[in-house]
């Protein structure tokens, strides 16, 4: 024989390299080694090793028809590949976990009891082989998307998972430890017009993980407005009612160190399949893997592998997917596959059913008045206005007080001072003009009289300090002026309040009286 198993290995994985993803591959063929290269019956039979059954019900199931081409190219139309597999027990011997190993040729049914030996069959060149209980496309020489692995593609049929997805060789089925915190429920979440199609969503997709047209479903909004918690009652709930198997939660955080990890452990495999086993991925935070491109590709393959097999992901970002930076257009362009639905902060009476709520769930009495109060100031977060109330049972309970109006004052200034109300630019125009006795309407108005100018810098200096508006905003409200106007209104405030200490105690004043109208 010239050429020796390696050789003959590492021309197969050229023909395979070129057709799969550069990611399936590592995967899949990588980690492989010839084991042996004899001539039987004038033809070559090549010997791969396999480092657990589960790989070679996946090759199998995967990568059928691009091994059945690539060993007739390589060893000529007779060749045969069989693949020796590395098993191990269950039952640890005496010494820990033993390793023994089985020949299986290619396509052979999975489900043989370990260390025995199939007979031998032939890699078919022609021949229908048995088939495993699943279907592969057997057009081995057909174009590839190089993004979708062999496999892939619009035409390839939508599968079963052939094997427990974390059947690992020989190694029990492996918990899966969705990581939820099971207070997250859909019943404990408080619905109003900020989330109502968010959690609508959420509903139809537990009731039915990957059965509807969200896929991906991607929650999106600020912080604290509930997006983990919805997120996960849809794995809760999913998995309560058996209407999934395996469901994870993982931060992109977390899932980017688990894939560090892996990488540096040299368990990438590990790693990749463990994740393409779920049947609902959550990940929460998906804005984090901005920058982190290894962790991309990884999440790349893995959503493309859950998704057509008719799994769910479930996403969540503190912002619109069109505004994530970082993150790969092919990526983000997935996203946006399914249904992105946004959450918004609470309205009044939401708040004030989220509070009533916790203090059930919590069994404290707290009167309305004491629930209303909370829910008037404490505006743009759920886990803030939570946490206000934490804070007030927590200290009714150490000091032996009833909650009240003024223990809630007395406890949560702090919280409602930062939480002040935002004035509007009328009122600014207001109060500014108030002080300095110049009549509201003039700071709107074309007049360039020094008194009115100063009056309208001052209010424009303290509408972008307060509101959120932009400058051109800011502009339209002083009669339709523009941004620039703005800017330099603000500048010359600055200056002067650096220069000038009448002018700085005037700006002072004005702006303790605007914030005896915040509180
Ligand atoms: N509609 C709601 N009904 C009841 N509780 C809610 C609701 N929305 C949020 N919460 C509660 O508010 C807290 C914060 O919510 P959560 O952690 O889900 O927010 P988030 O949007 O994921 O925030 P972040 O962006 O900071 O991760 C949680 O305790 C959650 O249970």
């Amino acid at each position: 024989m010239d050429r020796s198993r390696d050789d003959v290995w590492n021309e197969c994985l050229g023909i395979i390299r070129d057709n799969i993803s550069r990611q399936s591959f590592r995967t899949w063929f990588e980690p492989l080694r010839a084991v042996g290269l004899e001539e039987e019956d004038g033809a070559l039979k090549l010997t791969v090793q396999l480092p657990s059954r589960f790989y070679y019900e996946w090759l199998e199931e995967h990568y059928f028809a691009l091994l059945r081409k690539t060993i007739t190219k390589v060893l000529g139309p007779g060749g045969r590949l069989y693949y020796d597999i590395v098993i191990e027990r269950d039952e640890p011997a005496a010494g820990g976990r033993r390793g023994s190993s089985m020949e299986l040729p290619a396509r052979q049914p999975a489900n043989v009891p370990p260390a025995e030996r199939m007979p031998k069959v032939e890699l078919p060149d022609g021949v229908t082989p048995p088939r495993t209980s699943t279907d592969v496309p057997s057009d081995a020489g057909r174009a590839v998307d190089p993004t979708r692995g062999y496999d892939g593609g619009a035409s390839a049929p939508r599968r079963a998972p052939s094997a427990h997805p974390f059947a690992f060789p020989g190694v029990k089925p492996i918990e899966v430890d969705p990581h939820l915190n099971r207070s997250y429920t859909f019943e404990r979440f408080i619905e109003g017009d900020c989330n109502r199609l968010a959690r609508s969503a959420s509903w139809a997709i537990a009731q039915d993980p990957g059965g509807t047209s969200f896929n991906p479903f991607l929650i999106y909004g600020g912080v604290g407005l509930g997006k983990t918690h919805l997120i996960q009652a849809i794995g809760n709930y999913a998995l309560a009612n058996n209407h999934a198997k395996t469901v994870r939660y993982v931060s992109s955080e977390m899932f980017t160190a688990e894939f560090v990890q892996s990488i540096q452990s040299n368990r990438i495999a590990e790693f990749s399949q463990f994740y393409r086993g779920v049947d609902i991925l959550i990940i929460d935070d998906v804005q984090f893997f901005g920058g982190k491109e290894k962790t991309q590709e990884e999440f790349f393959h893995i959503f493309n592998e859950l998704h057509q097999q008719g799994k769910q992901l479930v996403l969540s970002a503190d912002r619109p997917p069109k505004d994530i930076v970082g993150i790969e257009e092919r990526l983000l362009s997935r996203f946006q596959w399914g249904l992105a639905a946004d959450v918004q902060p609470p309205d009044f009476e939401t708040r004030v059913a989220i509070l009533n709520r916790r203090a059930k769930d919590d069994g404290t009495k707290v009167k309305p008045d004491v629930i209303e109060y909370i829910a008037t100031h404490v505006k743009s977060n759920i886990r803030e206005l939570e946490g206000a109330l934490i804070r007030l049972q927590a200290h009714a309970a150490l000091t032996s007080r009833e909650i009240d109006q003024d223990l809630a004052r007395e406890v949560l200034k702090d919280l409602i001072k930062e939480s002040r109300p935002v004035l509007t630019i009328e009122a600014i125009q207001s109060v500014v003009c108030d002080y300095l006795g110049i009549p509201e309407d003039l700071v709107r108005a074309r007049t360039r009289k020094r008194e009115v100018v100063q009056a309208r810098q001052v209010a424009m200096y303290f509408s972008k300090e307060i509101t959120n508006h932009s400058l051109k905003t800011i502009g339209l409200h002083f009669g339709g002026r523009d941004h620039s106007t703005v800017i330099h209104a603000v500048r010359s405030v600055e200056d002067q309040v650096d220069t000038d200490p009448s002018f700085r105690e005037m700006v002072g004043n004005v702006q303790k009286k605007l914030e005896m109208h915040q509180r």
